[in-house]
């Protein structure tokens, strides 16, 4: 059954930490004539480990920050933000980060960018490169070592970078529309590959997207912003869907028009209310302007 709850954590011990806590968080930022935009107030997020959380919401309303703060690339103005059980501060060890545009250095070859992580962190070269060669042919590369970037579709750059990714062995991969620049069919492609591979060895995984099919077919809960500004959590949907999914399939499983309804429901008031203030004026703090 799809249920709904209200945003809320328990503060519970390190011991039994989460992946991603964020009690009461807030972000604010400095506009360009020198005042204060609250992007985020008051998020209070669970992850668990192993869980796979989308995130949905209005265009503009702090998806990507909220993503930001669990990676420790900006800092909360208030409130906590704990990974696995410690307060973040610089950026998150334990995690994996992919993008919308591509983070592949366009001047290594394949192996290279895939052996770039376990070098990085001293590895020797000949280590390195048969695990890489491995996560090469996981990702479904194998015979593509050699090519350089520009030699790659969009989609085959995607399996670089989860495979650049997935062979530091992330605890937590924080994913910011990481297929929104590839057609339909290789995104769902794509999904479906993400999903194999996450089944494997369980990181928590925090996938921000602007579509609520793709949300629904890859995650065990769905959590829907509100419109910014000052955004905070709407509802948290769990997605009890079977598993494992095949993205292209699991559209067609009966209950899932059911949960898509109920979480469009959510979504579509915010998106609303988002759209109404692209035609008016709303002041940072929310307030409407004279
Ligand atoms: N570094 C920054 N400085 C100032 N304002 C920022 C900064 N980063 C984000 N913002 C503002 O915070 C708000 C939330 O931005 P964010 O990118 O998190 O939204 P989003 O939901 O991911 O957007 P989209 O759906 O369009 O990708 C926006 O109004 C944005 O302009």
């Amino acid at each position: 059954m799809t249920t709904v709850s209200e945003s809320r954590t328990n503060g519970r011990a390190a011991a039994t930490s989460a992946a991603i806590e964020m009690t009461a968080a807030t972000k604010r930022f400095r506009t360009p004539d020198g005042s204060s935009y609250t992007a985020l107030k008051n998020l209070d997020l669970r992850v668990e480990r192993g869980e796979f959380c989308a995130i949905v919401g209005p265009t503009g309303c702090g998806k990507s920050t909220a993503l930001t703060l669990a990676a420790g690339m900006e800092k909360a103005s208030e409130g906590s933000v704990r990974v696995f059980g410690k307060e973040v501060q610089g950026i998150t060890p334990k995690a994996g980060f992919m993008f919308q545009t591509d983070a592949i250095l366009p001047w290594q070859s394949v192996l290279e960018n895939v052996a770039a992580g376990p070098r990085y962190r001293g590895v020797a070269k000949a280590t390195a490169y048969r695990d890489a060669r491995d996560w090469i042919r996981r990702v479904g590369l194998a015979g593509f070592e050699s090519n350089f970037p520009h030699q790659l579709s969009g989609g085959m750059r995607k399996r670089v970078a989860l495979a650049q990714n997935l062979i530091n062995e992330p605890e937590l991969l924080l994913m910011d529309e990481p297929f929104s620049a590839l057609d339909v069919q290789t995104r769902a492609k794509m999904s479906t590959e993400l999903l194999n591979l996450w089944e494997q060895s369980k990181p928590a995984v925090v996938f921000v997207t602007h579509d609520l099919e793709e949300a629904i077919a890859l995650a065990d809960k769905v959590v829907v912003l509100t419109a910014g500004p000052a955004a905070s959590i709407k509802a948290t949907f769990t997605i009890d869907l079977p598993r494992p999914r095949v993205v292209q399939e699991i559209r067609f499983d009966k209950k899932f028009n059911e949960i898509y309804q109920n979480i469009w429901e959510a979504l579509r008031e915010e998106v609303d209310i988002a759209y109404a203030q692209t035609t008016r004026s709303v002041a940072p703090d929310g307030k409407e302007a004279e």
